[in-house]
């Protein structure tokens, strides 16, 4: 439960994320902002960019393109977006766009490796949502295709961006708990309310399954916090979305690190209680080590809520074990960025526009993190026996087809 001032922080905090203090653009940047485009009027890109552009001086979210009219009319108008491409071809026209600079990639992941590589061949920066793309090969492909091009890439990972698992991280580093035994993640997301059994994510020609969508970010989580890769996965299980015989809404997972089990339990369809009673999506994370544990609640969207919980072993604390709770919604160290209000995305978004100034951004995902990732994710699939994802076999044509310039202004 959450208590009364927890609650009122919430709105306060989701408050500002929408209507945030006025910024002006940074110095070196001068009048000229990053104008970005988005690649379908996905659900996700008002959260992962729209909101946090709002609060960042140096970026404008320029273009939309929506393959159905209305959908993208609505989109733009309520985002109060300049450009919309729409009809024919309006992902190719928004590339074609030489007025924007970097494009926010959001369609299904069966799609993302085309749509990356059209974007990055046509000189845009991509900001790319998990899971990367559909296998390590093509994730490697992609990365060597960006620095070919002098272009920045990034898988948009941005749980990893906010201060609550960094500050795991830091427990763990600090010795606190002892050497990490084992890392449980569970992601679990109730049946029926957020996802309609048309999503993309129970269909296996776009790449669906919940270790495609959840998995990628338990795998991520555990990669992060024990600092390696898994050397093999001893055991999987998957719920299959039923009809098919491919595609999973559910999975459990338990993966060999050095030292260290990493448990998944993943859930696209969590049955209701008594089938009557739905709860909130839930991302609990847990740490064990040899002294005692760390556990965060919501570890994907901590900037909504979050509590980090230290339970170490004390001879002298009632019942052998002390216990503490903390937050981490801003950086500690104050030469860091960062407002308690920032969202994971807006975290993210930071550190995307500071790689683009040749800053260094306070953290980042590499190509060689997200390649490993993919490795790890075809790992469980291989193991589970539902097999390897369909890989996408875009090749970029020798003359990219250019389409109209022609832009809908229509606000
Ligand atoms: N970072 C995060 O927190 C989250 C990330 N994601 C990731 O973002 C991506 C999109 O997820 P989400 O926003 O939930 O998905 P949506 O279904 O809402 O959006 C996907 C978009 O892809 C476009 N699209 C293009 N071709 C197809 C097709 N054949 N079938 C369906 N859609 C198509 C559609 O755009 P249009 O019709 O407008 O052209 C649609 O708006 C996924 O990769 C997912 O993993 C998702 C949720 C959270
Ligand atoms: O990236 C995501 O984060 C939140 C989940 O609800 C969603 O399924 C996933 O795509």
């Amino acid at each position: 439960m959450i208590g009364f001032a927890a609650l009122i922080d919430l709105i306060r905090r989701y408050r500002t994320l929408h209507n945030p203090p006025a910024t002006e653009p940074e110095s070196s940047f001068g009048p000229f902002p990053i104008r970005f485009g988005i690649l379908g009027a996905s659900r996700i890109a008002p959260d992962a960019l729209i909101i946090p552009a709002k609060s960042h001086p140096d970026v404008v979210v320029s273009a939309i393109a929506a393959r159905d009219e209305l959908k993208a009319l609505a989109f733009k108008r309520k985002h109060n977006i300049e450009s919309l491409y729409c009809g024919r071809n309006p992902y190719e026209r928004l590339l074609d766009n030489p007025d924007v600079d970097a494009v926010y990639i959001s369609l299904p992941n069966g799609l993302h490796f085309e749509w990356a590589m059209r974007a990055l061949e046509m000189g845009k920066h991509v900001l790319l949502e998990k899971p990367s793309t559909d296998t390590a090969e093509n994730t490697k492909r992609l990365f060597e295709f960006a620095e070919q091009r002098n272009l920045v890439l990034m898988e948009a990972f941005h749980y990893r961006f906010h201060p609550a698992i960094q500050r795991v991280k830091e427990i763990i580093e600090s010795g606190e708990i002892g050497a990490i035994k084992s890392i449980d993640a569970k992601m679990s997301i109730p049946a029926s309310i957020f996802l309609k059994p048309d999503d993309i994510r129970f269909k296996y020609e776009l790449g669906g399954g919940s270790i495609m969508d959840l998995g990628c970010y338990a795998i991520h989580a555990m990669r992060y916090l024990t600092g390696s890769d898994p050397l093999e996965v001893t055991s999987a299980t998957v719920d299959l979305v039923p009809g098919t015989t491919n595609v999973d809404r559910g999975a459990t997972a338990s993966l060999v690190f050095p030292g260290v089990i990493g448990s998944m339990d993943l859930h696209l369809y969590r049955p209701w209680k008594w089938g009557i009673i739905p709860s909130l999506p839930q991302f609990p994370l847990k740490v064990t080590g040899e002294k005692g544990e760390v556990e965060l609640t919501f570890f994907l969207l901590p900037h909504m809520l979050h509590s980090i919980t230290v339970s170490v072993q004390d001879e002298k604390a009632p019942k052998g074990v002390k216990v503490r709770t903390e937050q981490a919604f801003k950086p500690k160290d104050e030469n860091m960025k960062g407002e308690d209000w920032w969202s994971t995305y807006r975290y993210q978004l930071e550190a995307f526009v500071d790689k683009l100034k040749g800053r260094t951004p306070q953290t980042w995902i590499t190509p060689e993190d997200s390649i490993a990732n993919m490795e790890a994710i075809e790992m469980v699939y291989k193991k589970n026996g539902l097999g390897p994802r369909p890989k996408s076999e875009f090749m970029l044509p020798p003359h990219f087809p250019r389409g109209s310039d022609a832009v809908l202004n229509t606000l």
